[in-house]
């Protein structure tokens, strides 16, 4: 078993050619780019990770052929810039993958590039769930993934229109992809491809027929602030649409269908585009905001809470005529009962059919996820990846809605709330630097004041 490893990699992985011969070497043959797929595709899932780690590992960069030239290139401090340069292409040819050009051919056969895209998406899941972080497998994905970016830039990406009149198999993944508000039967599909809706999907001719991306849109008169009015509302499907009460465009599902293209920023890019799309459509729209749910909150909330109760600091998330409140309805005792009469409330979503709760907890229930939203982070940036996402973008966090997913999913997932990114098409490549590269967030007055708010309640 081992030895065909072996076999197939030596024979499949062909040694780089020297400099001069960089490009007068003919590819090899296609066979070797079909047998090393075959190959791969017959392992089960632990054999591909040993054989993409030998891969990594004994067929990347020759690191004594790239040190020489590196201490040449030193050397060359001072002469002419012709020589210079010269040893610096051969320098960063000498920094080649020896397994760079293998994708490269594979790219080229049948069926190679979505080969490619779910060889990393295997590449994702090993590192992600951390049984292997070796460097040259962190190696072999960032190759991987800056040639899957040169192949999937948007200039490649064909923009298609979902309409009730697509192929069936194309509804169908649509149908099956839709990650957020998933579609329960036709009629739901035909809603969502209807009269003031939009359905636009990426695709690309490597692999013809599936969309890489999907962006669902509803057209509204302004910004929406709940989705049951989008996703469940019975419009007449075959009403023509008033071009007078559409003003916005709202973003109310996205989902990238492909593991392996993770990093290329498909949605980023699909959204920019249909905003263009729409506005040729629309030449007055001038409101482009998406309707996100708040995945986590809840949970996130509930150790808060735990954590708090455990430090005696209850009363930071709640004021003291908001415990009461709780006190009254739950007939709790103050203090760590009424905490834990809350946190079981939430966990049950029980508390959504007290009115009195619901109207007692909203302004703390809008503080907590303003702060959530805004103030949690990992590594620097937003730890919600919606928010993440949107905010990358250069979207602005611009609106909570209380209420806003009353679907048992939505209040369980984020106590019924939900955000409005909104996509202020001037400021976006601004915010986004801001973003990235100091962590700003751009948020408006209605968040920046529930923020403060819920900090000077905890003096955090
Ligand atoms: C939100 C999505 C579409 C972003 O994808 P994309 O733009 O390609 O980002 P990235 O994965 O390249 O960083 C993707 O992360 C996704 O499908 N998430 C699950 C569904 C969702 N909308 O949260």
């Amino acid at each position: 078993e081992h030895n065909s490893m072996e076999e197939i990699l030596k024979k499949t992985v062909v040694p780089l050619p020297t400099y001069e011969m960089r490009e007068k070497s003919p590819p090899p043959p296609e066979s070797n780019s079909l047998e090393f797929m075959h190959f791969y595709k017959s392992l089960e899932k632990e054999q591909r990770l040993e054989f993409l780690e030998k891969l990594s590992h004994d067929f990347g960069v020759d690191h004594r052929w790239a040190s020489d030239l590196a201490a040449k290139m030193l050397d060359t401090q001072g002469r002419d810039v012709a020589t210079i340069l010269q040893v610096e292409d051969r320098l960063r040819y000498s920094l080649t993958p020896r397994y760079r050009q293998l994708l490269t051919h594979i790219s080229k056969v049948q069926g190679g590039v979505k080969f490619l895209v779910d060889l990393r998406a295997d590449l994702i899941e090993f590192a992600s769930s951390k049984i292997s972080d070796s460097p040259h497998m962190r190696d072999l994905n960032s190759t991987l993934k800056s040639l899957l970016s040169e192949w999937f830039s948007v200039g490649l990406l064909q923009l298609e229109r979902i309409t009730w009149r697509s192929p069936c198999e194309i509804l169908q993944k649509i149908s099956q992809y839709e990650a957020v508000h998933p579609v329960r039967n036709w009629t739901d599909l035909k809603r969502r491809v209807g009269p003031y809706r939009r359905c636009y999907a990426f695709t690309h001719a490597s692999m013809p027929g599936e969309p890489l991306v999907v962006l669902h849109v509803a057209l509204t008169e302004d910004i929406a602030n709940n989705i049951q009015g989008i996703v469940r509302e019975f419009a007449t499907v075959d009403v023509d649409e008033d071009v007078n009460k559409i003003n916005a465009a709202i973003f109310y599902s996205i989902s990238s269908t492909q593991a392996g293209l993770q990093g290329v920023e498909l949605g980023n890019y699909l959204i920019k585009r249909v905003v263009r799309e729409l506005q040729s459509e629309f030449p007055h729209m001038a409101q482009f905001s998406s309707l996100s749910p708040i995945p986590g909150f809840s949970l996130w909330l509930q150790g808060t809470l735990g954590q708090h109760k455990k430090e005696g600091r209850a009363t930071e998330l709640l004021s003291e005529q908001e415990w009461r409140e709780v006190e009254d309805v739950t007939g709790a005792a103050p203090g760590a009962p009424a905490l834990e009469a809350l946190r079981r409330l939430i966990g049950t979503s029980e508390w959504i059919r007290s009115d009195r709760l619901v109207h007692a907890l909203e302004p703390a229930l809008m503080r907590l996820c303003a702060w959530y939203l805004y103030g949690e982070k990992r590594r620097g940036y937003a730890l919600n990846p919606v928010a993440n996402f949107h905010l990358q973008n250069g979207a602005t966090m611009w609106r909570l809605n209380w209420q806003a997913d009353t679907s048992p999913r939505g209040i369980a997932n984020s106590c019924g709330i939900m955000v409005n990114y909104r996509y202020f098409l001037q400021e976006t490549s601004t915010n986004s630097t801001a973003y990235m590269q100091n962590k700003v967030i751009k948020a408006s007055e209605q968040v920046v004041g529930l923020v403060s708010q819920f900090q000077k309640n905890s003096k955090l």
